[in-house]
């Protein structure tokens, strides 16, 4: 036994500086005992005009100052991670455990299927034995062109994973790679196969696209793969039988690369789908996988990407295995969680879609008050917890014992037999998507099972490691960013108001830190009422004349300017410390407001129209693709808007209601008839310009913009008509 064998494989490091923060918290703390002290001994008399007003400002202060509390429950105490790989490599390169491998995708053409092999030839090419990885790609779409995308990447592995690791390539989604790698012209070697695997990769995605423009698979195609035709029968969209084919069998002493090394096993796996029976969406796809792999592969570690997460960084696995096998703590961890970054941002990130902060502050938080969040992708899972077991302290993982295959069947046996673990009825009965596996029946599946594993009480890690571990795409148009939240906010509040919240669930399981984190995203969708309240009263209240803030020449009004200068001051000083620009910040600002009053609004709705029974759970698959002219705009950072959407409408009339009250405050102001109008409204008048300012590119929108993406006519006259009434209402 070497000496170093009992020394740790990970270490947690805490965050520096903590002091400044909590000191800068306490005085946040302080402002904000005299604002409450300014609100209670200033409250209009019953009869004095704006009571009501000052009440609502009042509690919604509250709620902010409750939720300001929760945001810095999480960042009190963040830690990182480091791990040891190469003491993971000398005390168990010969027993390194299998890895399943789990790709999630929906819908062939938002999710096109070369975005799709990219993601599954990145995880392929992982540097880890091949004989233990097992990549298993789940297509809710039953979509022929993802298939036949499937057998093409299982042809071009046998060149790509040789090249991979012949010459150390990064990253290994080959478009990524061709993308962003220059020739190496230096090594003539290399120069060479480079570009023989470049043209290769280019006729593959020829091939595939040109199939896809076609809409069918030709003749020749159908007849060179046996399956082909049999699926034609099997597959429509709606109502179709399970379609596994086992597209490499790693058993199979045949399945090599051009070098003679074994293949990774690839499972192409197409669920059924009946009327009858829910599919339950990703969760559905991801406990189908759990099952069939079980009979394939059985790998006791479980890692699971979106299809358009490709692998950005070859030792992950490794990396996540100094968790899982850490002598003194691997045997507590449930699941080892990486962030979820974006290979498509640009640089002042208009849609503030980068989550930066959530995932260099936030995660860290969490982690360090208990374990990190499960976030859907990026995340290596020990197939234990998955399945449903609960954490023991004799747990122990023998790591020899799962490294053996033991499968005897022929491929085609073993395929029939794991197509009944993939049918829709399956499940009936069953504790799956309940006590086993994902959960279902809520938009945010991921947030809840690793909720529901933390509090059958294991442990999760948060890693985040210098070359980020996955790379995705992020929303590309405003509706989609606002959707995609929609959604979010939606299941968040779902979990909360249910018998899942933390605080029940978790009760006595999981620390009260961690129950409190839990609060910052669970507790969107509410903050759109206080939000909301915030952007339309004060403004309103402007126009007819009644006061809510203290005047520009009280004392109180410095405790106002204190907390909003120092609580801005800090955000901006987080955001550009993780790499945000000034423009950026601001972009997230104006994304935080339209979410709060659109996203998070429509997503209280949808969930109490859940409650009542009016409308059914549905998850709107991101869109990963987009038309030039869309890309472009993108690019320039120009606002998408482009469709009538309520969503559109409320931002519209928001933007143009606190446009007229400025504009109505700022007249009397230069009039200057009424004495100390600007006296007694400063804050006020401050407040709703800065909303005009955050708003302008909603004005361009519907003035002055005359290109497709800006806001259609409708949107603008159905806008117009609500703020003149709000207004009218107001003054009259
Ligand atoms: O019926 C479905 C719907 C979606 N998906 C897949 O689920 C993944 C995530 O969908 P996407 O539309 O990209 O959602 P995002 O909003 O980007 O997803 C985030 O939020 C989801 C929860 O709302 C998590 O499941 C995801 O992992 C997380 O990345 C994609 O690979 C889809 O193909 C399915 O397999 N079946
Ligand atoms: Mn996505």
């Amino acid at each position: 036994m070497a000496k170093d064998d009992n020394l740790p494989l990970f270490e947690t490091k805490l965050a520096k500086g903590r002091i400044l923060f909590q000191f800068y918290s306490l005085l946040i703390f302080v402002g904000t005992c005299f604002i409450f002290a300014y609100r209670l001994s200033h409250i209009p008399a019953i009869g004095e005009p704006g009571r009501w007003a000052w009440i609502g400002l009042f509690c919604s202060e509250l709620w902010f100052c409750f939720y300001w509390f929760v945001t810095t429950v999480v960042r009190w105490n963040p830690i990182y991670r480091n791990t040891f790989k190469d003491r993971l490599s000398h005390r168990y390169e010969k027993a390194l455990p299998g890895i399943d491998i789990f790709v999630c995708t929906a819908d062939p053409v938002i999710e096109p299927p070369v975005m799709v092999i990219n993601t599954i030839l990145s995880v392929m090419a992982y540097d880890y034995p091949p004989e233990k990885l097992n990549v298993y790609l789940s297509d809710d779409g039953a979509s022929e062109f993802t298939f036949y995308a499937m057998l093409e990447a299982s042809r071009f592995s046998k060149i790509w994973l040789p090249f991979c690791k012949k010459f150390k390539v990064e990253p290994r989604s080959p478009e990524a790679y061709f993308r962003t790698a220059v020739e190496p012209l230096g090594e003539p070697v290399m120069a060479k196969e480079w570009s023989t695997v470049k043209m290769l990769y280019e006729d593959m995605k020829n091939r595939i696209e040109s199939i896809t423009k076609l809409g069918r698979i030709s003749e020749e195609i159908s007849k060179e793969h046996k399956g082909f035709n049999e699926w034609i029968l099997v597959a429509s969209p709606r109502d179709h039988q399970t379609i596994l084919q086992i597209l490499i069998d790693g058993r199979d002493s045949e399945a090599v690369d051009i070098q003679g090394r074994p293949l990774p096993t690839l499972v192409y796996l197409a669920r059924e789908k009946r009327p009858q029976y829910h599919h339950h969406f990703k969760a559905g796809a991801m406990n189908a996988m759990i099952r069939v792999s079980s009979r394939i592969s059985n790998s006791s570690i479980i890692l699971n990407v979106d299809c358009d997460m490709y692998s950005n960084n070859s030792t992950s696995i490794r990396e996540a295995l100094c968790f899982f096998m850490d002598g003194e703590k691997g045997n507590e961890v449930g699941f080892v969680q990486f962030p979820q970054a974006f290979e498509n941002l640009t640089k002042n990130d208009v849609y503030s879609s980068s989550l930066n902060v959530i995932m260099e502050m936030e995660m860290p938080g969490y982690d360090g008050n208990g374990g990190s969040c499960y976030i859907g992708t990026g995340c290596f899972h020990r197939r234990e917890t998955l399945s449903g077991q609960k954490y023991s302290k004799n747990f122990k993982a023998d790591w020899k014992r799962l490294s053996n295959r033991s499968v005897k069947e022929s491929t085609s046996v073993l395929e029939e037999k794991c197509k009944v673990l993939a049918s829709s009825s399956y499940e009936e009965n069953s504790q799956w998507g309940k006590e086993m596996g994902l959960k279902y029946d809520c938009a945010v599946e991921d947030l809840l099972t690793g909720l529901s594993i933390q509090c059958r009480g294991w442990k999760s890690i948060y890693f985040n490691p210098e070359r980020k571990g996955f790379l995705g795409v992020a929303p590309i148009t405003l509706l989609q960013s606002l959707v995609q939240h929609k959604r979010w906010s939606e299941g968040d509040f779902h979990i909360f108001a249910s018998r899942n919240c933390p605080f029940v669930l978790g009760y006595k399981k999981i620390p009260l830190k961690l129950q409190l984190s839990y609060c910052i995203y669970l507790l969107w969708a509410p903050n759109c009422l206080t939000t909301l309240y915030y952007v339309i009263v004060p403004s309103l209240c402007l126009l007819r004349g009644i006061s809510l803030f203290p005047h520009i020449s009280s004392s109180w009004v410095l405790a106002f300017v204190f907390v909003i200068f120092l609580h801005r001051t800090y955000s901006l000083g987080e955001f550009i410390r993780f790499g945000g620009t000034f423009k950026g910040w601001w972009n997230d600002q104006r994304m935080w407001l339209y979410k709060r009053t659109t996203s998070y609004f429509f997503g209280l709705l949808d969930y109490i129209l859940k409650r009542l029974g009016f409308s059914k759970s549905a998850f709107v698959v991101t869109t990963k693709v987009a038309d030039d002219d869309v890309s472009q705009r993108y690019e320039q950072e120009v606002m998408e808007f482009g469709t009538s959407s309520p969503m559109f409408t409320i931002l519209a009339t928001l933007a143009l209601l606190n446009a007229f009250c400025f504009l109505g405050a700022l007249k009397r102001v230069i009039a200057n008839v009424e004495i100390l109008f600007w006296e007694r409204f400063a804050l006020q008048i401050l407040l709703c310009g800065l909303l005009v300012l955050i708003n302008l590119p909603v004005y361009q929108g519907l003035f002055f913009r005359k290109d497709v993406a800006s806001l259609p006519t409708s949107v603008t006259f159905k806008s117009t008509m609500f703020a003149l009434l709000a207004c009218a209402i107001t003054l009259y």
